[in-house]
Protein backbone atom coordinates (compact mmCIF):
# COMPACT_ATOMS: atom_id res chain seq x y z
CA UNK A 1 0.00 0.00 0.00
CA UNK A 2 1.38 3.62 -0.75
CA UNK A 3 -1.19 5.61 0.81
CA UNK A 4 -2.66 8.48 -1.70
CA UNK A 5 0.16 8.06 -4.02
CA UNK A 6 -3.14 5.82 -5.98
CA UNK A 7 -4.84 8.69 -6.90
CA UNK A 8 -2.04 10.66 -7.92
CA UNK A 9 -2.31 11.98 -11.12
CA UNK A 10 2.12 11.54 -12.29
CA UNK A 11 0.55 8.31 -14.53
CA UNK A 12 3.45 8.88 -17.09
CA UNK A 13 6.24 7.17 -15.03
CA UNK A 14 4.00 3.75 -15.15
CA UNK A 15 4.12 3.37 -19.20
CA UNK A 16 7.93 3.33 -19.76
CA UNK A 17 7.62 0.32 -16.48
CA UNK A 18 6.34 -3.36 -17.32
CA UNK A 19 3.14 -4.30 -17.08
CA UNK A 20 2.57 -5.84 -13.74
CA UNK A 21 0.97 -9.23 -14.15
CA UNK A 22 -1.59 -8.93 -11.08
CA UNK A 23 -4.26 -6.35 -10.36
CA UNK A 24 -3.44 -3.49 -8.01
CA UNK A 25 -1.32 -5.16 -5.52
CA UNK A 26 -0.56 -2.88 -3.57
CA UNK A 27 -4.27 -2.03 -2.38
CA UNK A 28 -5.38 -5.58 -2.24
CA UNK A 29 -8.44 -4.74 -0.15
CA UNK A 30 -11.41 -5.41 -2.13
CA UNK A 31 -13.98 -1.98 -2.80
CA UNK A 32 -14.89 0.31 -1.10
CA UNK A 33 -11.59 2.02 -1.30
CA UNK A 34 -11.10 3.80 2.14
CA UNK A 35 -8.72 5.93 0.85
CA UNK A 36 -11.50 7.80 -1.31
CA UNK A 37 -14.35 7.76 0.34
CA UNK A 38 -15.55 9.37 3.35
CA UNK A 39 -16.30 6.88 6.27
CA UNK A 40 -19.59 6.61 7.00
CA UNK A 41 -20.99 8.53 10.25
CA UNK A 42 -20.40 5.99 12.82
CA UNK A 43 -16.72 6.11 12.12
CA UNK A 44 -16.29 9.47 13.67
CA UNK A 45 -18.90 8.61 15.87
CA UNK A 46 -18.35 9.34 19.43
CA UNK A 47 -15.63 6.71 20.62
CA UNK A 48 -16.85 3.51 21.86
CA UNK A 49 -14.54 2.52 24.21
CA UNK A 50 -12.92 5.57 27.04
CA UNK A 51 -10.18 6.77 25.19
CA UNK A 52 -6.81 6.08 25.95
CA UNK A 53 -5.62 9.49 27.94
CA UNK A 54 -1.87 11.47 27.50
CA UNK A 55 -0.89 8.48 30.30
CA UNK A 56 -1.49 6.02 28.12
CA UNK A 57 2.37 7.04 26.82
CA UNK A 58 3.38 7.56 30.14
CA UNK A 59 1.72 4.93 32.16
CA UNK A 60 0.67 4.42 35.95
CA UNK A 61 4.39 2.82 36.41
CA UNK A 62 3.36 2.48 40.15
CA UNK A 63 0.09 0.16 39.00
CA UNK A 64 2.66 -1.93 36.65
CA UNK A 65 5.40 -1.67 39.67
CA UNK A 66 3.20 -3.47 41.98
CA UNK A 67 2.13 -6.14 39.86
CA UNK A 68 5.49 -7.35 39.32
CA UNK A 69 5.92 -9.53 42.62
CA UNK A 70 4.23 -12.31 41.18
CA UNK A 71 5.97 -13.45 38.14
CA UNK A 72 3.95 -15.97 37.36
CA UNK A 73 0.12 -15.70 37.09
CA UNK A 74 -1.22 -13.25 35.01
CA UNK A 75 -2.03 -9.89 36.31
CA UNK A 76 -4.60 -7.52 36.08
CA UNK A 77 -4.47 -5.29 33.31
CA UNK A 78 -3.03 -1.93 34.09
CA UNK A 79 -5.75 0.93 34.57
CA UNK A 80 -3.90 3.63 32.07
CA UNK A 81 -6.95 3.83 30.18
CA UNK A 82 -9.68 6.89 31.88
CA UNK A 83 -11.92 9.05 29.98
CA UNK A 84 -12.05 9.91 26.72
CA UNK A 85 -9.95 12.24 25.38
CA UNK A 86 -9.54 13.67 21.80
CA UNK A 87 -7.07 13.07 19.70
CA UNK A 88 -3.60 14.18 20.53
CA UNK A 89 -2.50 16.55 17.03
CA UNK A 90 0.60 17.09 18.19
CA UNK A 91 1.56 13.38 18.53
CA UNK A 92 2.67 11.20 15.07
CA UNK A 93 -0.44 9.20 15.60
CA UNK A 94 -3.39 9.64 17.90
CA UNK A 95 -6.08 6.65 17.72
CA UNK A 96 -9.10 6.77 19.40
CA UNK A 97 -11.79 4.09 20.32
CA UNK A 98 -10.70 2.13 16.79
CA UNK A 99 -12.96 -0.57 16.24
CA UNK A 100 -13.51 -3.00 13.96
CA UNK A 101 -15.49 -6.57 13.97
CA UNK A 102 -15.28 -8.92 10.65
CA UNK A 103 -18.86 -10.36 11.20
CA UNK A 104 -19.46 -11.87 14.97
CA UNK A 105 -15.90 -11.58 15.08
CA UNK A 106 -14.45 -8.46 17.04
CA UNK A 107 -11.08 -8.11 16.08
CA UNK A 108 -9.84 -4.30 17.39
CA UNK A 109 -12.42 -3.30 20.27
CA UNK A 110 -12.12 0.18 21.07
CA UNK A 111 -8.10 0.53 20.85
CA UNK A 112 -6.55 4.17 21.99
CA UNK A 113 -3.20 4.68 21.56
CA UNK A 114 -0.75 7.95 21.33
CA UNK A 115 2.39 7.64 19.62
CA UNK A 116 5.16 10.30 20.04
CA UNK A 117 6.92 11.99 17.00
CA UNK A 118 10.22 10.92 16.80
CA UNK A 119 9.44 7.37 18.53
CA UNK A 120 9.88 3.95 18.05
CA UNK A 121 7.18 2.18 18.57
CA UNK A 122 6.58 -1.80 19.22
CA UNK A 123 3.08 -3.56 18.79
CA UNK A 124 3.61 -6.51 20.08
CA UNK A 125 0.26 -8.74 20.77
CA UNK A 126 -0.52 -12.88 20.45
CA UNK A 127 -1.97 -13.65 17.19
CA UNK A 128 -4.67 -12.43 16.22
CA UNK A 129 -4.34 -9.83 18.72
CA UNK A 130 -5.55 -7.33 16.17
CA UNK A 131 -2.22 -5.46 15.41
CA UNK A 132 -2.28 -5.92 11.26
CA UNK A 133 -6.13 -4.61 11.45
CA UNK A 134 -5.08 -1.86 13.58
CA UNK A 135 -2.45 -1.12 11.25
CA UNK A 136 -4.33 -1.25 8.42
CA UNK A 137 -6.84 1.29 9.55
CA UNK A 138 -4.35 3.52 10.75
CA UNK A 139 -2.83 3.84 7.18
CA UNK A 140 -6.32 4.07 5.76
CA UNK A 141 -6.32 0.24 4.04
CA UNK A 142 -9.29 -0.72 6.12
CA UNK A 143 -12.34 1.17 6.85
CA UNK A 144 -12.80 0.87 10.26
CA UNK A 145 -16.50 0.37 11.79
CA UNK A 146 -16.19 2.86 14.79
CA UNK A 147 -13.64 5.40 16.16
CA UNK A 148 -10.70 7.76 14.58
CA UNK A 149 -7.21 8.01 14.00
CA UNK A 150 -5.23 11.02 13.34
CA UNK A 151 -1.70 10.76 11.67
CA UNK A 152 0.10 14.20 12.44
CA UNK A 153 -3.24 16.00 13.29
CA UNK A 154 -4.66 15.04 10.07
CA UNK A 155 -7.76 12.55 10.25
CA UNK A 156 -6.86 9.23 8.30
CA UNK A 157 -10.20 9.22 6.82
CA UNK A 158 -11.28 13.16 6.28
CA UNK A 159 -8.05 14.05 5.01
CA UNK A 160 -6.50 10.97 4.05
CA UNK A 161 -4.06 12.23 0.87
CA UNK A 162 -2.44 14.32 3.37
CA UNK A 163 -2.26 11.85 6.15
CA UNK A 164 -1.09 9.11 3.82
CA UNK A 165 1.49 11.37 1.85
CA UNK A 166 3.34 11.26 5.49
CA UNK A 167 3.44 7.68 6.16
CA UNK A 168 5.27 4.59 4.65
CA UNK A 169 4.01 1.60 4.59
CA UNK A 170 5.76 -1.77 3.97
CA UNK A 171 3.46 -3.80 1.43
CA UNK A 172 2.81 -7.47 2.40
CA UNK A 173 5.00 -9.62 -0.55
CA UNK A 174 1.77 -10.52 -1.78
CA UNK A 175 1.18 -7.24 -2.32
CA UNK A 176 3.71 -5.88 -5.02
CA UNK A 177 4.47 -6.33 -8.62
CA UNK A 178 6.35 -9.19 -8.53
CA UNK A 179 7.44 -9.21 -12.27
CA UNK A 180 9.42 -6.14 -12.15
CA UNK A 181 13.07 -6.12 -11.09
CA UNK A 182 13.91 -4.96 -7.87
CA UNK A 183 15.21 -1.40 -9.30
CA UNK A 184 11.57 -1.09 -11.48
CA UNK A 185 9.88 -1.63 -8.01
CA UNK A 186 11.63 0.76 -6.77
CA UNK A 187 11.34 2.98 -9.42
CA UNK A 188 7.44 2.36 -10.09
CA UNK A 189 7.04 3.20 -6.13
CA UNK A 190 9.18 6.57 -5.58
CA UNK A 191 7.56 7.69 -9.08
CA UNK A 192 4.17 6.73 -7.82
CA UNK A 193 5.06 9.47 -5.32
CA UNK A 194 5.24 11.97 -7.55
CA UNK A 195 9.47 11.94 -7.72
CA UNK A 196 11.04 12.60 -10.55
CA UNK A 197 12.97 9.61 -12.48
CA UNK A 198 16.34 10.39 -11.75
CA UNK A 199 15.83 10.84 -7.98
CA UNK A 200 13.63 8.16 -7.48
CA UNK A 201 16.59 5.88 -9.73
CA UNK A 202 19.49 7.32 -6.97
CA UNK A 203 16.72 6.67 -4.31
CA UNK A 204 16.98 3.32 -5.30
CA UNK A 205 20.29 2.76 -5.75
CA UNK A 206 21.02 4.10 -2.41
CA UNK A 207 17.98 1.56 -1.20
CA UNK A 208 19.32 -1.13 -3.08
CA UNK A 209 22.97 -0.63 -1.11
CA UNK A 210 21.65 -0.61 2.14
CA UNK A 211 19.88 -3.57 1.97
CA UNK A 212 22.62 -5.69 0.19
CA UNK A 213 20.60 -6.36 -3.04
CA UNK A 214 22.47 -4.90 -5.58
CA UNK A 215 23.17 -8.10 -7.26
CA UNK A 216 19.52 -8.40 -7.24
CA UNK A 217 18.80 -5.21 -8.73
CA UNK A 218 18.15 -6.53 -12.11
CA UNK A 219 16.36 -10.22 -10.92
CA UNK A 220 12.49 -10.22 -10.86
CA UNK A 221 11.18 -9.80 -7.48
CA UNK A 222 9.21 -13.29 -8.32
CA UNK A 223 12.54 -14.92 -8.19
CA UNK A 224 13.42 -13.19 -4.56
CA UNK A 225 13.85 -15.17 -1.35
CA UNK A 226 11.32 -14.70 1.08
CA UNK A 227 14.25 -12.44 3.21
CA UNK A 228 14.99 -10.32 -0.19
CA UNK A 229 11.75 -9.36 -0.69
CA UNK A 230 10.42 -8.35 2.77
CA UNK A 231 13.57 -5.99 2.14
CA UNK A 232 12.19 -4.89 -1.37
CA UNK A 233 9.16 -4.34 0.13
CA UNK A 234 10.90 -2.04 3.08
CA UNK A 235 12.79 -0.32 0.43
CA UNK A 236 9.89 0.20 -1.48
CA UNK A 237 7.66 1.81 1.65
CA UNK A 238 10.67 4.25 2.43
CA UNK A 239 11.68 5.71 -1.15
CA UNK A 240 9.96 9.17 -0.42
CA UNK A 241 11.11 9.48 2.93
CA UNK A 242 8.19 9.33 4.99
CA UNK A 243 7.71 10.76 8.08
CA UNK A 244 5.86 7.38 9.75
CA UNK A 245 7.22 4.44 8.33
CA UNK A 246 4.81 1.49 9.30
CA UNK A 247 6.34 -1.76 9.46
CA UNK A 248 4.42 -5.05 10.39
CA UNK A 249 6.93 -7.80 11.11
CA UNK A 250 9.57 -6.01 9.41
CA UNK A 251 12.90 -8.53 10.55
CA UNK A 252 10.77 -11.53 9.24
CA UNK A 253 12.98 -13.87 7.51
CA UNK A 254 15.49 -11.25 6.98
CA UNK A 255 18.97 -12.60 7.63
CA UNK A 256 20.91 -11.69 10.53
CA UNK A 257 23.32 -8.56 8.65
CA UNK A 258 20.84 -7.27 6.64
CA UNK A 259 18.44 -7.13 9.91
CA UNK A 260 21.42 -4.86 11.62
CA UNK A 261 21.83 -2.60 8.62
CA UNK A 262 17.82 -2.24 8.28
CA UNK A 263 17.77 -1.35 12.28
CA UNK A 264 20.73 0.77 11.93
CA UNK A 265 19.01 2.76 9.03
CA UNK A 266 15.94 2.20 11.21
CA UNK A 267 17.48 4.01 14.40
CA UNK A 268 19.13 6.78 12.41
CA UNK A 269 15.91 7.73 10.70
CA UNK A 270 13.96 8.05 14.14
CA UNK A 271 16.99 9.82 15.20
CA UNK A 272 16.81 12.55 12.59
CA UNK A 273 12.55 12.59 14.04
CA UNK A 274 11.15 10.02 11.51
CA UNK A 275 8.46 7.90 13.97
CA UNK A 276 8.79 4.21 12.94
CA UNK A 277 5.69 1.84 13.80
CA UNK A 278 7.04 -2.12 14.04
CA UNK A 279 4.44 -4.85 14.85
CA UNK A 280 6.78 -7.57 15.85
CA UNK A 281 6.41 -10.84 17.93
CA UNK A 282 10.12 -10.60 18.90
CA UNK A 283 10.18 -9.38 22.13
CA UNK A 284 13.54 -9.20 22.71
CA UNK A 285 14.08 -7.00 19.40
CA UNK A 286 11.31 -4.47 20.29
CA UNK A 287 13.11 -3.91 23.75
CA UNK A 288 16.58 -3.43 22.40
CA UNK A 289 15.50 -1.42 19.42
CA UNK A 290 11.84 0.49 20.64
CA UNK A 291 11.57 3.81 22.62
CA UNK A 292 7.91 2.18 23.18
CA UNK A 293 5.65 -0.38 23.23
CA UNK A 294 2.10 -1.16 23.43
CA UNK A 295 0.83 -4.75 24.39
CA UNK A 296 -2.35 -5.51 22.52
CA UNK A 297 -4.59 -8.43 23.21
CA UNK A 298 -7.85 -8.91 22.13
CA UNK A 299 -7.94 -5.54 20.56
CA UNK A 300 -7.35 -3.17 22.74
CA UNK A 301 -4.16 -2.02 24.38
CA UNK A 302 -3.28 -3.65 27.50
CA UNK A 303 -0.30 -1.12 28.50
CA UNK A 304 1.64 1.64 26.61
CA UNK A 305 4.46 3.71 27.07
CA UNK A 306 7.86 3.25 27.08
CA UNK A 307 9.78 0.35 27.39
CA UNK A 308 10.49 0.81 30.64
CA UNK A 309 7.16 2.11 31.90
CA UNK A 310 5.67 -1.00 30.46
CA UNK A 311 8.50 -3.36 31.56
CA UNK A 312 8.11 -2.37 35.27
CA UNK A 313 11.87 -3.63 36.05
CA UNK A 314 10.97 -7.01 34.70
CA UNK A 315 12.20 -8.64 31.20
CA UNK A 316 9.57 -7.68 29.01
CA UNK A 317 8.46 -10.89 27.45
CA UNK A 318 7.84 -11.91 31.10
CA UNK A 319 5.50 -8.74 31.86
CA UNK A 320 4.38 -8.96 28.12
CA UNK A 321 3.28 -13.24 29.22
CA UNK A 322 1.73 -11.04 32.40
CA UNK A 323 -0.09 -8.63 30.57
CA UNK A 324 -1.79 -11.05 27.92
CA UNK A 325 -2.31 -14.24 30.22
CA UNK A 326 -0.71 -16.31 27.52
CA UNK A 327 1.12 -18.81 29.33
CA UNK A 328 -0.94 -21.79 29.81
CA UNK A 329 0.99 -24.18 33.10
CA UNK A 330 -0.81 -26.83 31.61
CA UNK A 331 1.10 -26.63 28.07
CA UNK A 332 1.43 -30.59 27.49
CA UNK A 333 0.69 -32.85 25.29
CA UNK A 334 0.98 -36.66 26.41
CA UNK A 335 2.32 -38.43 22.97
CA UNK A 336 4.68 -35.58 21.94
CA UNK A 337 7.71 -37.01 23.73
CA UNK A 338 10.29 -37.12 20.95
CA UNK A 339 10.53 -40.71 20.89
CA UNK A 340 12.27 -41.03 24.36
CA UNK A 341 9.98 -44.19 25.61
CA UNK A 342 9.45 -47.29 23.95
CA UNK A 343 6.46 -46.92 21.48
CA UNK A 344 3.96 -49.66 22.08
CA UNK A 345 3.23 -51.22 18.32
CA UNK A 346 -1.16 -50.87 17.81
CA UNK A 347 -2.93 -52.83 16.39
CA UNK A 348 -3.25 -51.30 13.00
CA UNK A 349 -6.97 -50.41 12.43
CA UNK A 350 -8.91 -52.49 10.17
CA UNK A 351 -9.58 -49.79 7.70
CA UNK A 352 -5.62 -49.40 7.36
CA UNK A 353 -5.52 -52.93 6.53
CA UNK A 354 -8.19 -52.89 4.42
CA UNK A 355 -6.18 -53.39 0.72
CA UNK A 356 -6.74 -51.06 -2.04
CA UNK A 357 -8.48 -52.08 -5.10
CA UNK A 358 -5.88 -51.21 -7.57
CA UNK A 359 -2.88 -52.33 -4.95
CA UNK A 360 -3.92 -55.75 -3.59
CA UNK A 361 -4.66 -57.24 -6.74
CA UNK A 362 -3.76 -61.54 -6.55
CA UNK A 363 0.08 -61.46 -6.42
CA UNK A 364 1.85 -62.73 -9.61
CA UNK A 365 3.53 -65.64 -6.81
CA UNK A 366 0.65 -66.82 -6.15
CA UNK A 367 0.93 -70.35 -7.92
CA UNK A 368 -1.82 -70.50 -10.35
CA UNK A 369 -4.17 -72.61 -9.84
CA UNK A 370 -6.74 -74.30 -12.13
CA UNK A 371 -9.76 -71.68 -12.55
CA UNK A 372 -12.54 -74.22 -11.84
CA UNK A 373 -10.90 -75.47 -8.89
CA UNK A 374 -9.80 -71.96 -6.96
CA UNK A 375 -12.26 -69.32 -6.97
CA UNK A 376 -11.43 -65.47 -7.67
CA UNK A 377 -9.96 -64.13 -4.27
CA UNK A 378 -12.55 -62.14 -2.46
CA UNK A 379 -12.05 -58.75 -3.91
CA UNK A 380 -15.46 -57.61 -5.28
CA UNK A 381 -14.09 -53.69 -5.55
CA UNK A 382 -10.92 -54.65 -7.80
CA UNK A 383 -11.06 -55.34 -11.30
CA UNK A 384 -10.63 -59.57 -12.19
CA UNK A 385 -7.47 -60.67 -13.26
N1 LIG B 1 -10.23 -10.07 6.63
C1 LIG B 1 -10.59 -10.70 7.75
N2 LIG B 1 -11.73 -11.41 7.81
C2 LIG B 1 -12.11 -12.02 8.95
N3 LIG B 1 -11.40 -11.99 10.10
C3 LIG B 1 -10.26 -11.31 10.08
C4 LIG B 1 -9.79 -10.63 8.93
N4 LIG B 1 -8.62 -10.02 9.23
C5 LIG B 1 -8.37 -10.32 10.50
N5 LIG B 1 -9.34 -11.08 11.02
C6 LIG B 1 -9.44 -11.57 12.39
O1 LIG B 1 -9.21 -10.47 13.23
C7 LIG B 1 -8.42 -10.86 14.33
C8 LIG B 1 -7.20 -9.97 14.39
O2 LIG B 1 -6.36 -10.28 13.30
P1 LIG B 1 -5.01 -9.50 13.04
O3 LIG B 1 -4.45 -10.02 11.76
O4 LIG B 1 -5.25 -8.06 13.14
O5 LIG B 1 -4.15 -9.97 14.27
P2 LIG B 1 -2.58 -9.80 14.52
O6 LIG B 1 -2.44 -9.26 15.89
O7 LIG B 1 -1.96 -9.02 13.44
O8 LIG B 1 -2.13 -11.31 14.48
P3 LIG B 1 -0.72 -11.94 14.08
O9 LIG B 1 0.24 -11.55 15.15
O10 LIG B 1 -1.01 -13.40 14.08
O11 LIG B 1 -0.34 -11.43 12.71
C9 LIG B 1 -8.12 -12.32 14.17
O12 LIG B 1 -9.06 -13.05 14.92
C10 LIG B 1 -8.33 -12.56 12.70
O13 LIG B 1 -8.77 -13.87 12.48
Amino acid sequence: MYGGVMSTDDHQPHAALPQPAKPNPFNPQPAPQPVQVPLPAQAHAPMQQPAVPQSVIQPDTSALTSQAASPVLPQPIPQSVPQATPPDPRMAVSIRGLVKRFGGKTAVDGLSLDIPAGSFYGLVGPNGAGKTTTLNMLTGLLVPDGGTAMILGRDVWSDVNAAKHAIGVMPQPTQIFDRLTGMQLLLYAGMLRGMKRDVATQRARDLLSAFDLVQAANTMVADYSAGMTKKICLASAMIHSPRILVLDEPFESVDPVSSANLKDLLIEYASTGGTVIISSHVMALVERMCTHVAVISAGQVRAAGTIEQVAAGQDLEERFLQLVGGRHAAAHIAWLDGGSETVTPQPVPQTVQQPQPTVQQPQPTVPPQPAQQQPAPQQPQGPRS
